[in-house]
């Protein structure tokens, strides 16, 4: 059976700017894929590739097995692409706009009208749906577009920082339906910066850094590959660096710790990656205990996805995000430039 999306080798540039350097994956049917990065690595190029909307320098691309480049028709019938940010006719109501596609998509009038109507319960819209969508809250109209997207019943679901700036009862509605389409069957690529989003919901993730993908698997493998736990301690709740650099030091000695840094950015804490299975955290406060040092909180925890990122990068992503605020925002200057034309 061919894979619901294959892309090999894409590579594409905006004048000086390398988008995408180098993306390979591969999206069993059914499965969620989670492409996980901060801003600016290149996810939003990568699907709007895959979906149709901008060609690529190199590479392969296919839905279903079919060309993206070759037969981009029939791979726009097979996909839905649900951007990233939502420009709804305001004047228009939800259900007019739902028409509008569905004549987009050539749907005949019968058909259409069932689909809205299956659409508008599924999403729980239909109060909404004779209104405009000028009044629509921010979650209202992401719903609005997964029902666009939708429509045509697509084989894979693109979707692109589905929640960004939703609130977080929206945010988890969105999550409950992905859920239930995937266990409908649909196979869903979704792009995201939040960790946990990726955490919570996909199958597989690759995760992308400045156009590559630097690593990929299941979320547990890709834990699993960074080892290790992690424990977080205070030992006071506002500890001076020269105790906690005691600490850290007392702490580093222990056999079973792996590594130890004091985390200046949060209250001198104390980060140390251990041995799994270890019985470490009696250890630690045994260690501290002996050292006559107080403990204010400790915790163990397993990696996250975000330390697979520091393994990968050397960062966290969150300082790659921080980073990628501070730079010139090209697509958005191109945008506005259009705009003027
Ligand atoms: N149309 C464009 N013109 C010029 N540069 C662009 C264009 N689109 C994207 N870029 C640049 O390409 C790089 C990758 O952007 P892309 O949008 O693919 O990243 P992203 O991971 O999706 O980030 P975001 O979450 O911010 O959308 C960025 O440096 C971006 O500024």
């Amino acid at each position: 059976m061919a894979p619901a999306v294959l892309i090999e080798g894409l590579q594409k540039r905006y004048g000086e700017v390398q988008a995408v350097k180098d993306v390979s994956l591969e999206i069993k049917p059914g499965e969620i894929f989670g492409l996980l990065g901060p801003n600016g690595a290149g996810k939003t190029t990568t699907i709007r590739c895959l979906c149709t909307l901008t060609l690529p320098d190199a590479g392969r691309l296919e839905v279903n097995g079919l060309s993206v480049i070759d037969y981009p028709r029939q791979v726009r019938q097979r996909l839905g692409y649900i951007a990233q940010d939502v420009a709804l006719d305001k004047v228009l109501t939800g259900r007019e706009l739902l028409e509008l596609q569905a004549a987009i998509y050539h749907l005949p009038g019968a058909i259409a009208r069932d689909r809205i109507a299956q659409m508008l319960r599924l999403l729980e819209l239909e109060d909404w749906a004779d209104k405009k969508t000028g009044i629509y809250s921010g979650g209202l109209k992401k719903r609005l577009d997964l029902a666009a997207g939708l429509l045509h019943q697509p084989d894979v679901l693109v979707l692109d920082e589905p929640t960004v700036g939703l609130d977080i009862e929206s945010r988890t509605a969105v999550w409950q339906f992905l859920r239930q389409l995937h266990a409908a069957g649909t196979t869903i690529l979704i792009t995201s910066h939040y960790l946990e989003e990726v955490d919570a919901l996909a199958d597989r993730v690759a995760i992308i850094d400045r156009g590559e993908v630097i690593s990929s698997g299941s979320p547990a493998e890709l834990k699993d590959q960074v080892g290790g736990e992690r424990i977080t301690l205070r030992i006071r709740e506002f500890t001076d660096a020269d105790e906690a650099e005691s600490a850290r030091a007392l702490l580093q000695d222990l056999p079973m710790v792996q590594d130890a840094i004091v985390n200046s950015d949060q209250g001198n804490s104390i980060n140390l990656v251990v041995e799994p299975n270890a019985d470490a955290l009696m250890t630690v406060q045994q260690q501290l205990k002996d050292a006559d040092m107080p403990i204010f909180g400790i915790s163990q925890s397993r990696p996250s996805l975000d330390d697979v990122y520091l393994a990968a990068t050397g960062r966290t992503l969150m300082d790659a995000e921080l980073a990628a605020v501070g730079q010139r925002d090209m697509k958005k200057e191109a945008k506005q430039q259009n705009m003027r034309r």
